[in-house]
């Protein structure tokens, strides 16, 4: 069975010359709510207006269902595209709002009819049915362009920001919704976000892009957990890099010299002995213990893992949170957070001598490229 897109060696090169996208490679299943994340600037849009076919298409292959469609227009594919903005007519009710694309493409009254109060009637859009759309809130705008998208029983849903514009709570219930939508419905979604909570807590799999190129593809627990490159080590989650050189590699467990010690984690990528690579430590997996319990031998001990010695700067609680600031050997600074019943107020008085350990098992080694 074809999947649902696929995009080979996609490139895009703008007229004046900006390479935008670079060798996107991607298959998407049918039903799979994928992300486009990234920082701005990095080829989100440009990839998703491929997609739909707003903008051509300067190398590689794009197909849908096993079908080539770098030259169908927009109106030709079976997409639909979500805006920021909505981009809903403010002159027109919801209804003909929702409809809209139906009577373009020329279907009978009736049967457009029908469909229109189909999907009004999913999105609980009822109520405001005969309103028009600018004197209606955020989220039921954002709910009306949805309908509109769906009417049309897209194969694919091109959603981009669509939640940019909301507020925080509203925001939060929206996305609560649209995922049910997407499993219900079993309609492939392809959404573009800078927001990384967004993407990690609604994607299948999460296309980090960076400058143009995809970084990596991954559900977003892998990404979490074991990221690919030093962009995506520092862009998701909140992780501690640590530079070295591979000193030696046993049984997928890489150790890597470093200027605070021997580190050691787990394999991700080509990391040869002798090889410059990066130990990168997410936040949740540094226990921080103080000198007194012990060498850091004792605590390495103890852990069963990496152990380096530190500093505490600053420390705070904000509500239920502690907020650890710790300075390294060499001077740079680290910050730890955890539940407040972990870190006690006045646990770790500024300037006490501390010992930071972690599981080897919980560290990526990545090669730093
Ligand atoms: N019409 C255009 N002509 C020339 N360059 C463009 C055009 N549109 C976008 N670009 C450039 O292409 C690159 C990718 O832009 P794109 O809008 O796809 O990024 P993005 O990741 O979606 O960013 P954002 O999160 O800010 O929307 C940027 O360097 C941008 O300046």
């Amino acid at each position: 069975m074809a999947h649902d897109l696929e995009l080979v060696g996609v490139g895009k090169v703008y007229d004046n010359g900006t390479p935008a996208v670079i060798g996107f490679d991607l298959a998407v299943e049918k039903g799979e709510f994928i992300a486009f994340l990234g920082p701005s600037g990095c080829g989100k849009t440009t990839t998703l207006r491929m997609i739909a076919g707003f903008e051509s298409i300067s190398s590689g292959e794009m197909r849908i269902r096993g079908k080539r469609i770098n030259e169908l227009p927009p109106e030709r594919r079976p997409t639909s595209m979500i805006f920021q903005n909505y981009a809903l007519f403010p002159h027109m009710t919801v209804r003909r709002n929702v409809g809209y694309g139906l009577e373009v493409k020329g279907l009978p009254k009736a049967e457009r009819d029908a469909k229109v109060e189909r999907i009004i009637e999913t999105l609980g859009l009822g109520d405001v049915a005969d309103k028009r759309p600018e004197r209606l809130s955020g989220g039921q705008r954002q709910r009306i362009a949805l309908a509109r998208g769906l009417v049309v029983e897209p194969d694919i849903l091109l959603l981009d920001e669509p939640l940019g514009a909301l507020d925080a709570n509203l925001r939060k219930a929206i996305q609560n919704e649209l995922k049910l939508l997407q499993k219900n419905l079993g309609i492939t979604f392809v959404f573009v976000t800078h927001a990384q909570s967004e993407a990690l807590s609604l994607s299948d799999r999460i296309v980090v892009m960076n400058q143009g190129r995809v970084e990596q593809i991954s559900p977003p627990h892998q990404l979490y957990r074991r990221p690919d490159t030093p962009f995506v080590a520092q862009f998701i989650g909140r992780n501690t890099i640590l530079a070295g050189t591979v000193r030696d590699v046993a049984g997928g467990r890489v150790a890597v010299d470093t200027p605070l010690g021997v580190l050691s984690g787990t394999a991700n990528g080509a990391v040869p002995t002798g090889a410059a690579a990066q130990v990168v430590v997410p936040a949740e997996a540094i226990e921080v213990h103080t000198a007194l319990e012990g060498t850091r031998e004792a605590v390495a001990a103890k852990t069963g893992g990496n152990v380096i010695a530190g500093r505490i700067r600053r420390s705070d609680v904000v509500g239920h949170v502690s907020h650890l600031s710790v300075e390294l050997p060499g001077g740079r600074a680290i910050s730890l957070e955890a539940h407040v019943d972990k870190y006690p107020p006045g646990a770790f008085p500024p300037g006490g001598d501390i010992l930071l350990a972690w599981a080897a098992a919980e560290a990526t080694v990545i090669p730093a490229r």
